[in-house]
């Protein structure tokens, strides 16, 4: 797997004296600039070609080739679109335009929004282009920018880097199956492209955001340095670290994905949540940290009730690892997305160092620490995405499909690394004999409700059921 899709591609490293500059001078020239652009005279055309020949100018000294924005033109859309629709219509006199009639107050409107919109992106990717995310962040900082705006410009970063990463893979998926956007008649093909490309953009977006929430986020990026929060004590548990009862879930439009599910979980059990696609496996772990809510039944986590008003103490407790890791990680280096949860939740300074610093080395990761997650491989992305979750010490850890794509080193890597966690633990899997070698016990989950629940040896032996719930074991497999 190529790595790097979905990180980083709004910035492009280098050390020309753009690149230099201190990131919070940078900050007020774009935005002088973007100022001074908004309040030009839309019939001052002459004063957006020298606005353009500045930012040329400008790449030339950060020696930023003309491709690369134009690799990006994509954010320009909205704005061609507006463009293309105003003068059609726009109020007002009316011209004749080979044979269309436009108005001419649209077409100035679609003019101002087109000319100042574009020269606004350019002014913002080049910007990105020349400075690091974190350098962003912090020039931010140093203008003493209230922490909303600095949270709101992070998740707008993060979006706009979700975006150019997700246009970039499916444009390779398209081209892969033989579509080139250079032919005309394929302009179809490339327009609902577009339209899905921001539907998915905003899934991922949204599971980013689900992974960030899942970590402790609450809506303001954490400080790193100072003094820690000691953490509430902790309830000696019940004997019982997770309950569900009579759990029943139905989405926003309708689909009832649970059922009524039960689970009883005792500390540091290991157990294997295994079922056919859709059968409810996710939406039940989302419920375990309140990712969703809104749900009937109970769940307590060692013995504390899953509700809003523990949402935080929840959270800390059960650390989720998604699927797909580039949903997990999302800060600039290794380093900075471990310690992003632990950071959450209240620790700072020296002992914020030495919780990543051990996460990291839990998953033998140590050395990557100041890496971007981009430049990792797939499995070692899946390693920090799990040193992310570990950082904050949760008594019970939920695995979503560990070893999907991975390769079978790193699966047997991950499962010692797994193996020597002293964590209760409750793993999503479709890899069955994973979930033999990592967990005593497996939950078999259909339509939304337990269909068994048992040792995993007993379990993945009863042909019967496996056949009547899809699952099935490798080709060669046999249990002995
Ligand atoms: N956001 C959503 N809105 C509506 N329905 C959804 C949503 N997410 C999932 N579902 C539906 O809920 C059911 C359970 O989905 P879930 O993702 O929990 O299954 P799963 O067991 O994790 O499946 P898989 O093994 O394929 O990951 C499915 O029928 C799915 O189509």
């Amino acid at each position: 797997m190529g790595a790097g899709h979905g990180h980083g591609v709004l910035h492009r490293p280098g050390d020309s004296p753009v690149h230099r500059l201190p990131p919070q001078l940078k900050i007020v020239a774009a935005f002088a600039a973007v100022l001074c652009v908004v309040a030009t005279p839309r019939e001052a055309f002459w004063a957006f070609g020298v606005y353009l020949l500045a930012i040329m100018a400008v790449w030339w000294v950060a020696r930023v080739p003309v491709r690369w924005f134009a690799a990006r033109a994509l954010i320009e859309v909205p704005f061609v679109v507006l463009a293309v629709l105003l003068p059609l219509v726009g109020h007002g006199r009316r011209v004749d335009l080979l044979g269309v009639a436009v108005s001419v107050e649209g077409a100035l409107a679609g003019w101002n929004i087109l000319a100042k919109g574009t020269i606004g992106v350019l002014v913002s990717l080049t910007l990105a282009a020349t400075t690091a995310p974190h350098d962003l962040l912090l020039g931010m900082q140093r203008l003493r920018t209230p922490s909303v705006l600095i949270t709101i410009a992070t998740l707008m970063l993060r979006y706009a880097e979700v975006i150019v990463g997700e246009a970039q893979r499916m444009r390779v998926a398209r081209i892969s199956r033989g579509h080139d956007p250079r032919f005309l008649w394929q302009l179809g093909a490339t327009a609902r492209g577009i339209g899905s490309l921001f539907i998915r953009s905003y899934e991922r977006g949204e599971r980013v955001h689900l992974a960030m929430v899942s970590r402790g986020w609450s809506g303001t990026m954490p400080e790193m340095t100072g003094t820690s929060t000691p953490p509430p004590e902790r309830v000696v548990g019940s004997g019982t670290a997770l309950l569900v009862e009579h759990l029943a879930y139905a989405y926003p439009d309708g689909h009832q994905a649970l059922f009524g599910v039960n689970l009883r979980v005792r500390p540091g059990e290991r157990v294997a949540l295994l079922g056919p696609n859709g059968a409810g496996k996710t939406t039940l772990v989302m419920h375990l940290n309140g990712v969703i809510t809104g749900g009937s039944g109970r769940i307590e986590v060692a013995g504390l009730p899953v509700d809003k008003a523990n949402l935080k103490e929840i959270r800390r407790r059960v650390g989720v690892v998604f699927q797909d890791p580039d949903d997990q990680l999302f800060m600039p280096t290794a380093r900075q997305d471990v310690a992003f949860g632990p950071a959450n939740f209240g620790l700072r300074g020296a002992e914020l160092d030495a919780r990543v610093r051990s996460a990291l080395d839990a998953v033998g990761m140590g050395a990557y620490g100041d890496r971007s997650p981009l430049h990792l491989s797939g499995g070692q992305r899946r390693r920090v995405a799990l040193a992310t979750v570990l950082a904050c010490d949760p008594e019970i850890l939920v695995l979503d499909e560990p070893s999907a794509n991975l390769e079978p080193v790193a699966r047997r890597e991950l499962a010692e690394v797994l193996l020597g966690l002293d964590r209760t633990m409750l793993m999503v899997t479709h890899d069955l004999p994973y979930a033999l070698q990592l967990c005593t016990r497996s939950v078999v989950i259909d339509d939304g409700v337990v269909v068994a629940d048992g040792p995993t040896r007993e379990i993945l032996a009863d042909t019967e059921l496996l056949a009547a719930h899809r699952l099935e074991l490798p080709y060669g497999f046999r249990l002995d």
